[in-house]
C-alpha cells in the first residue's frame, strides 16, 4: 500500500500547512476538508483541517501520524479554500488566521480534546505507561492538555496512541467539538400496543381515569394512529401545548406502558416558519433598476446599486434571490452585523420560509454549526439545506455548494471591515472575490455608496444602477442647517438643541411624530475635567480620556474597559468642582427630559444595548410608537425602517467633519445621509437639522443638498492630488511594544528598510490618534503604493523587511502587524 501524506492547516498564525502521515486504516476516508486531531510542538494537540492529501513525504522531515480523523463528511469544501488562499496571500497573513475566522466556534477543537474510556479497557492487558493515561482518564473525563500536565514525564504519546489504536480509549468527538445536538422528548406507542384492539383493552383499564383517558385520546388524534402512512410519533412539548393536561398525567399514560417516550436530536433553529408572503409587486422605477442590474450582469460580473434612502432596494434583491432560488443556486445576503435587526430577518423569512438561514455573532455557537451544516446540506439535499444566508461578515466563508448570488447591502459600512486580529480583511472586497470564484453574481447597494465603490462603477469596473424615487414617492428630507455658534452668542440654545431643532421637535411631537437624534459618543460626557487645575482623568491603560457614565457614577475607558469610581474632589488639587465636558447620548437623554415632560425618550447605544434582546425591544418601541424620541450613537443610522419618523437631528456635525482622517468626509457625508434618511419614509417629506459651527463648510453645503455626486468628486480631486485611494493603494503596518522606545526603535528601522524601495512611499512612523491601547504603544507606517505597480512584489518585499527587523534579538518580542487596505 503506498504511504499518504496530509497536509492540514492549523488554527495557529503560522504559514504553511503542515505534513502529517495518514494511518492505513483512513486512507479509503479522509479527504480534503475533514478535521483531523493531529500532535503539534511541545505535545499539543490542536484539531487542523485537512487541506491536500500526498503520496510523497516532505523531505528531511519526520513526520508524525494523525491521531484522530473527526469527521466523515469535509466541513469545509473545496471553494472554501479557494478563497481562504486568495485572501491568505492579499491581506499577507496565514491559513491559520483565516481557519480561526472561518469556522463557528463550535468546529474548532483546542487542545482540549476530551478522552474518555470506550467501556472495554478491562478486555486488554495495558503497559505500565498506558495503566496510567487509564487511571487519569478513569477519573475524570479529561482533556489531553489536563492529562498531559498531570502526567509529566510520565505521559506519553506512544502510550497513548496505542490506546487509541486498540480502541481503549477514544478522542470525545462531540464534546471536543463543544457542539452538542440539542434533543428533544417524543412519544410514541408503547411497542406492546401493536394493533387497535389491544390498544382498546387498555382504554379499557383507565375507565377511572377520566383525564389519562382524554390525554390518550388527544394523542391518538395528533398522530392519526393506525392511519396509514401518518407519522407515529409526536413531541411531548406539542403534546401538551395549549392543553390542560400536565407532565404527571402523560407519565401515568408512559407508566401504564401505554405511551414510550424517547428522545430524539432536533435543531435548535426555528424551521418551521414557512413561506408566508408572496413578493411584493415592484413598482415601475424598482422594475426598471432590475432589468438594469441583470443586464449589467450580462457584461460585468459585479453591479453596484446606487438607490436613495427608502428606495426600496431590499425589494429589489428579495427579487433576484428568489430567481437565483427558482435556477436552483444558492443566495448569499450580506449587511453589516448590527444592520441583521428582525426587521429585516422577518422580510426574509416571510418570503423565503425555511430555504433562509440566518448567521450572525449574536447567535450561540451550537447554533452557527447548525447553520454551517444545513448549508452544507444542501450539496446533498437541497430540500432540507439552507439556499439563502442572511449575514453579517463572517457568512462569507459558509460551505457554499452552489452560489449564484451576492449581495453585500449598505456596503459602505465601514464594520465591513475586520480591523484586529488577522484575517483583517474586507467583507464587500471579499464578497467580489467570492462571487467570482463560485462564477456567481455579485450586487453592491447603497444610498451612499463607498467611494471606492462609486469608482470602479464609474471607470467601467462594475456595472452602475441608479434609483432615484422612494418607494412611497415622497421627496428625500428636506435638510436645514442650524448654527451652533450664533445660537450660542445668542444664548438660544436650549441644552444641545438650536432653536431650529428644538421647533421643529416641538411641531413633530404635537402632531404624534417620532424623532430620531444622532451624536456619535456614548456615555454621559466624554471627559471630565477639574474647574480649578484643569485635571482630566486618563485611562491608566491607553492614551486617553476617561468617559464619565453618570448612571453608574463611573469613569470608563472606551478602548480597554479599564474604569473608576467618579472622583469626589480632584486627586490633583483637591477642589471638588469636577466640571463634565461635552455631551454623550447618556446627558443628552439626561438633559431632554426636563425640556419634554411627558414625551417617552429612548436612547440606543452600546450601552443599552448589550443585553440580548434589547435592540430588539428599542425598534420595537419605536415601531409601536411606544418611544417619541430616540437618542443614539451609529446604530441608528444602520438601515432601519420606521414609518413615522418625521424629524432627525444630527446634534453635531462638526466632529464628524473635522475628524483627522482622509475618509472623514466621505465617512461624515454617508452618516449624515444615511441618518436623514430615517425620516420621512413613508408618508410626507421629512425634516432634518444638522447643527453645526463652521455652516459654510463647503461640505456642509453639499448635505444640504444631498448632492453625492458633487461631494464624491470633491473628494476625488483631493484624494487624486494627495495619492489617497482609489487613485493608490495603502498598506498600513503597526508597531506595538509595551515600551516606547523599542516601538520607536523598532518602527524607525523598518521604516529605513522600506524606504530602499522606491516602488513606493513611505509615510511615518507615527504614533496614531491613541498611541497606547492597554499598556501596548503603537506606532504606525503606512506605505503609498502606486497601483500600476505589482502589488504582489511590493508585498513580498514588505513581508521580507518585517521578517529582517523581527529576526534582530532586540526585537524579538515587538508585534508587527499588516493591514492591507486600511480602514
Ligand atoms: N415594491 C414595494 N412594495 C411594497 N412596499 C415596498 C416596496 N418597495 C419598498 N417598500 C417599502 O418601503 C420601505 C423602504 O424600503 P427599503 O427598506 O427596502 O428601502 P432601502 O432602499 O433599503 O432603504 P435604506 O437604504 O434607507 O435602508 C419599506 O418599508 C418597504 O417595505
Ligand atoms: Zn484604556
Amino acid at each position: 500500500m503506498p504511504e499518504m501524506f496530509a497536509q492540514v492547516i492549523l488554527p495557529l498564525p503560522l504559514h504553511d500547512a503542515f505534513t502529517y502521515r495518514v494511518p492505513e486504516q483512513w486512507h479509503g476516508q479522509i479527504r480534503p476538508g475533514q478535521r483531523v486531531v493531529v500532535q503539534f510542538g511541545a505535545k499539543k494537540f490542536y484539531a487542523a483541517l485537512v487541506f491536500s492529501l500526498s503520496q510523497s513525504a516532505p523531505q528531511n522531515i519526520e513526520t508524525k501520524e494523525i491521531i484522530q480523523l473527526l469527521d466523515e463528511e469535509p466541513v469545509v469544501l473545496h471553494q472554501n479554500f479557494e478563497l481562504w488562499k486568495w485572501m491568505a496571500s492579499y491581506y499577507c497573513c496565514t491559513l491559520g488566521d483565516i481557519f480561526r475566522a472561518a469556522l463557528p466556534p463550535g468546529l474548532k477543537l483546542e487542545s482540549k480534546s476530551k478522552i474518555m474510556l470506550t467501556g472495554n479497557e478491562e478486555e486488554h492487558p495495558v503497559s505500565e505507561k498506558e495503566f496510567r493515561i487509564l487511571e487519569q482518564v478513569k477519573q475524570d473525563v479529561s482533556s489531553l492538555e489536563i492529562l498531559q500536565k498531570k502526567l509529566g514525564n510520565n505521559f506519553s504519546y506512544s502510550a497513548l496512541k496505542s490506546l487509541l489504536d486498540r480502541n481503549i480509549i477514544r478522542v470525545e468527538e462531540k464534546i471536543n467539538s463543544k457542539y452538542k445536538p440539542k434533543t428533544e422528548t417524543y412519544l410514541k406507542f408503547h411497542p406492546q400496543i401493536t394493533s387497535e384492539e389491544v390498544l382498546e383493552q387498555k382504554i379499557e383499564t383507565l375507565q377511572r381515569a377520566k383525564k389519562q383517558e382524554a390525554l390518550l385520546f388527544l394523542f391518538c388524534e395528533k398522530i392519526h394512529a393506525f392511519q396509514p402512512g401518518q407519522k407515529s410519533f409526536i413531541s411531548k412539548k406539542e403534546l401538551l401545548k395549549g392543553a390542560e393536561f400536565s407532565a404527571s398525567l402523560l407519565n401515568g399514560l408512559i407508566n401504564k406502558k401505554i405511551v414510550k417516550s424517547f428522545q430524539q436530536q432536533v435543531s435548535r433553529i426555528d424551521e418551521k416558519r414557512e413561506k408566508q408572503a408572496d413578493l411584493n409587486l415592484l413598482n415601475r422605477h424598482q422594475q426598471q433598476a432590475l432589468e438594469e442590474i441583470k443586464n449589467c450582469f450580462e457584461k460585468n460580473q459585479v453591479a453596484l446599486i446606487h438607490g436613495i434612502t427608502a428606495s426600496g432596494k431590499t425589494e429589489i434583491y428579495i427579487h433576484l434571490i428568489d430567481e437565483v432560488l427558482k435556477s436552483g443556486r444558492q443566495a448569499l445576503y450580506l449587511l453589516p452585523e448590527i444592520a441583521l435587526t428582525t426587521q429585516i430577518i422577518e422580510r426574509l423569512k416571510n418570503v423565503f420560509g425555511s430555504k433562509v438561514g440566518i448567521y450572525h455573532s449574536r447567535l450561540n455557537s451550537q447554533e452557527r454549526v447548525e447553520i454551517w451544516k444545513k448549508v452544507l446540506q444542501f450539496q446533498t439535499n437541497p430540500q432540507q439545506g439552507y439556499q439563502v444566508i442572511l449575514g453579517a461578515r463572517s457568512a462569507l466563508f459558509m460551505p457554499f455548494s452552489k452560489l449564484g448570488l451576492v449581495i453585500v447591502d449598505e456596503e459602505h459600512e465601514n464594520s465591513f471591515k475586520q480591523f484586529d486580529p488577522a484575517p483583517r480583511y474586507h467583507a464587500r472586497d471579499m464578497a467580489v472575490v467570492l462571487g467570482k470564484q463560485n462564477s456567481a453574481h455579485i450586487l453592491l447597494g447603497s444610498a451612499t455608496p463607498s467611494y471606492e465603490s462609486f469608482f470602479n462603477a464609474l471607470t467601467g469596473k462594475y456595472g452602475l444602477v441608479n434609483l432615484t424615487k422612494r418607494h412611497s414617492n415622497v421627496e428625500l428630507p428636506e435638510i436645514i442647517i442650524a448654527d451652533l455658534k450664533r445660537a450660542w452668542k445668542k444664548k438660544q440654545m436650549r441644552s444641545v438643541l438650536t432653536p431650529e431643532l428644538f421647533g421643529l421637535m416641538e411641531e413633530a411631537l404635537q402632531n404624534k411624530e417620532q424623532i430620531i437624534l444622532f451624536q456619535n459618543r456614548r456615555g454621559y460626557s466624554p471627559f471630565v475635567q477639574c474647574f480649578t487645575c484643569g485635571w482630566i482623568p486618563r485611562c491608566k491603560n491607553c492614551e486617553v480620556s476617561l468617559t464619565y457614565h453618570k448612571y453608574k457614577k463611573r469613569l470608563n475607558c472606551h478602548y480597554c474597559g479599564f474604569s473608576i469610581a467618579m472622583p469626589p474632589e480632584c486627586p490633583e488639587c483637591g477642589s471638588p468642582e469636577i466640571k463634565t465636558r461635552g455631551f454623550g447620548t447618556e446627558k443628552i437623554e439626561d438633559e431632554l427630559k426636563p425640556l419634554f415632560p411627558g414625551v417617552q425618550i429612548a436612547r440606543m447605544d452600546l450601552d443599552t444595548t448589550r443585553s440580548k434582546n434589547a435592540f430588539e425591544k428599542i425598534i420595537k418601541n419605536l415601531e409601536t410608537k411606544k418611544t417619541d424620541i430616540l437618542i443614539g450613537t451609529q446604530m441608528v443610522t444602520k438601515g432601519l425602517d420606521f414609518e413615522h419618523v418625521s424629524v432627525v437631528g444630527i446634534l453635531n456635525a462638526d466632529n464628524l467633519i473635522n475628524f483627522p482622517d482622509f475618509r472623514a468626509h466621505e465617512r461624515a457625508y454617508q452618516l449624515i445621509s444615511q441618518v436623514s434618511g430615517r425620516a420621512g419614509r413613508k408618508h410626507s417629506r421629512g425634516k432634518v437639522v444638522v447643527q453645526t459651527a463652521q455652516p459654510e463648510h463647503p461640505l456642509v453645503e453639499i448635505i444640504r443638498r444631498q448632492d453625492y455626486t458633487n461631494a464624491f468628486r470633491e473628494q476625488m480631486k483631493e484624494r487624486q492630488l494627495f495619492k489617497y485611494p482609489p487613485y493608490y493603494r495603502f498598506i498600513k503596518l503597526i508597531v506595538k511594544h509595551k515600551n516606547p522606545e523599542n516601538v520607536n526603535r523598532v518602527a524607525g528601522q523598518l521604516a529605513d528598510l522600506l524606504r530602499r524601495n522606491r516602488n513606493m512611499k513611505v509615510l511615518g512612523p507615527e504614533f496614531p490618534l491613541v498611541s497606547r491601547i492597554q499598556l501596548w504603544y503603537h506606532k504606525e507606517i503606512w506605505l503609498k503604493i502606486d497601483p500600476l505597480l505589482p502589488l504582489d512584489e511590493v508585498k513580498i518585499f514588505v513581508a521580507q523587511g518585517i521578517e529582517t527587523v523581527r529576526r534582530l534579538k532586540e526585537n524579538s518580542s515587538c508585534i508587527i502587524n499588516i493591514d492591507v487596505d486600511p480602514a
